[in-house]
């Protein structure tokens, strides 16, 4: 699928160019800028895309930092989205760091210090009662993906209010530029029910409501409003939860995942990507998933949702529920999970350590480091926000105990990554697997530079806003997800022959990937019966035809 042509029964003039979505700027052709009344609008110059790229790459090269580097794309964006695009594709691994992390964390952070122009929808719990009536004034009509938080927890940032929606209008610029979903089909929406934090409520440039959050039945109420709304507005619509507290992200899936298009990225999407690392990693590591002993640090939704994944797959590959729980300890703010910890919720205790195994440690109360000595894992990951966590003395400690550790540092951005690669190898001589949430530079081994892969669920979320699309799916289910895993984990392993090698495509690679990961995952739709019956071949095709492309019509 193309860029759309210009309307030109219904824009003219000034129209044409202040509407991204059609504009091409110096691209126009004279007989275009006749036909649009353009002509004398635009410097006489008429450039092509390729042209205009190359100009936008030299002035986002210009920028002077990273922050700068989003304002002007974010201006890209909404002046031409077709150049906007092609410039992020053409240059998919320089642009991946600024329009998402861990640079869209700095500009969440500043969102009402750099706003410019607005995108999405915000709704505001100022406005509840008329929340269908605001969907309704959403900028295009039909929409295939909404991507929704209420950015009470910015990836490892915390609270940051209605300054959270730089992360649904980063997560759909990657569903367009990886996934290929038209830029007119997404919605970014923020849920405006307040901010805990002071710091963000008493900034003068606060461009949220200015109240405390709302809690409880009213948060509910209004979460139920708005899903009512999108039931009722947009039936088909791939709605997507992103960035919400774990007190709030897990029953809102639960209350709907059955019922309607929908999953939460944090919880499914990177329990997807990280199966998909960690199967890589096992390849490499010569020691099979079932054999992994896994410590899990950080209890929340992405590293519960992380290890309800692994844990399912470790039991397809053989092992029972309880053999299978025997080989993953989780470690939270309070240390180590087990049995007579008091206020763990129901998707905790599932992974609470029998306290009687405690009889032979030297600790009843055991800290990270008390874990690693008495479980010598094979299998380190960070969901903590905690950046620098996984120091010196934890990762040498793993290092003496087991052959090749996996760690993976998976909190974004980059301040809240448990560790940097760099340290990682420098700590265990080389033999870490490494694979982080936000992007870091190649590490040596052996004065072998390699790259270090981002296992980050951009790797999937685009795959499964281009499945649903494409096959037509009413629902995202597990089955969906695990194949997507199951695919990467694939796509991984073709790539890396040798050791040591990336446990994850290129993010170069992201489209090409995400095609593939979108094949699997809509086979699954039609085989879960979540979707039409069609061929693979059928819907190979389908996905052809569903990707939109960064060109001029
Ligand atoms: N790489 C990726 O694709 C993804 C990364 N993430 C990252 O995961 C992180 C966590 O996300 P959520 O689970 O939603 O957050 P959360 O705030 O619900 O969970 C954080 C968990 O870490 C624990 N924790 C805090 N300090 C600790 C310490 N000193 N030692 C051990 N545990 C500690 C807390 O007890 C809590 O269980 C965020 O930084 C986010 O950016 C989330 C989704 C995807
Ligand atoms: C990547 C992501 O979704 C997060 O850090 O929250
Ligand atoms: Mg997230």
């Amino acid at each position: 699928m193309e860029s759309r042509p210009v309307p030109s029964s219904v824009l003219v003039g000034q129209a044409v160019l202040d509407d991204a979505l059609t504009n091409r700027g110096t691209a126009f052709t004279d007989e275009e800028r006749d036909a649009y009344g353009l002509r004398g609008m635009l410097p006489p110059a008429v450039e092509t895309l390729e042209e205009q790229v190359a100009r936008c790459h030299a002035a986002f090269l210009a920028c002077a930092d990273p922050v700068a580097q989003l304002i002007y794309l974010r201006q890209l964006q909404d002046t031409n989205e077709v150049l906007f695009y092609r410039l992020v594709t053409d240059h998919v691994s320089e642009m991946l760091p600024v329009v998402y992390t861990p640079t869209v964390g700095e500009g969440c952070r500043r969102f009402s210090e750099i706003y410019r122009r607005p995108r999405g929808l915000f709704l505001s719990y100022a406005d509840r009662g008329r929340i269908r009536e605001l969907l309704a004034n959403r900028p295009h009509r039909d929409v295939d993906v909404i991507v929704v938080t209420d950015g009470q927890r910015i990836l490892g940032l915390g609270d940051l209010g209605a300054n959270g929606m730089g992360i649904p209008i980063g997560k759909l610029s990657l569903y367009t530029a990886v996934g290929g979903i038209d830029p007119a089909r997404t919605l970014p929406v923020l849920l405006d029910v307040g901010t805990d934090t002071t710091e963000v409520r008493d900034d003068p440039r606060y461009l949220g409501w200015r109240h405390k959050r709302v809690t409880g039945s009213d948060y509910d109420d209004f979460v139920t409003e708005f899903v009512d709304a999108v039931r009722a507005e947009l039936p088909d619509v791939l709605l997507q939860w992103e960035d919400f507290a774990t007190a709030q992200a897990r029953p809102i899936l639960e209350r709907y995942r059955d019922t309607m298009l929908t999953f939460n990225d944090d919880i499914q999407g990177t329990a997807a990507v990280v199966l998909g690392a960690l199967t890589s990693a096992a390849r490499l590591s010569k020691v099979a998933l079932t054999g992994q002993r896994v410590v899990m640090v950080g209890a929340g939704s992405a590293a519960i949702g992380v290890l309800d994944m692994v844990r399912e797959a470790m039991v397809r590959a053989g092992l029972s529920e309880d053999e299978a729980r025997g080989r993953i300890w989780v470690v939270d703010v309070d240390g180590l999970l087990t049995t007579s910890r008091r206020g763990l919720s129901p998707e905790q205790q599932a992974y609470a350590r029998d306290a009687d195994e405690l009889d032979e440690w030297t600790t009843t109360k055991p800290s990270l480091i008390d874990v690693i000595e008495n479980v010598a894992p094979t299998t380190l990951v960070g969901l903590s926000t905690v950046g620098g966590l996984f120091d010196e003395e934890v990762v040498s400690t793993m290092a003496g105990l087991v052959d090749r550790p996996i760690i993976l540092p998976l909190s974004n951005p980059t301040s809240s990554s448990e560790a940097d690669p760099a340290d990682l190898m420098t700590w265990t001589g080389g033999l870490a697997l490494v694979a982080t949430g936000s992007p870091y530079p190649p590490v040596e081994v052996d004065g072998v530079e390699v790259e270090v892969a981002q296992s980050n669920n951009v790797y999937v979320f685009p795959a499964i806003g281009l499945a649903v699309t494409a096959a037509r799916a009413t629902r995202v289910t597990d089955s969906m997800l695990v194949a997507a895993a199951t695919e990467l984990g694939a796509v991984a392993a073709e790539r890396a022959t040798d050791d040591p090698a990336p446990l994850l495509p290129p993010v170069s690679d992201l489209p090409a990937t995400a095609r593939r990961v979108a094949l699997a995952a809509a086979l699954a739709a039609v085989e879960d019966g979540v979707a039409p019956p069609a061929t693979e071949a059928q819907l190979r095709a389908a996905i052809h035809r569903a990707r939109w492309t960064p060109h001029y019509a």
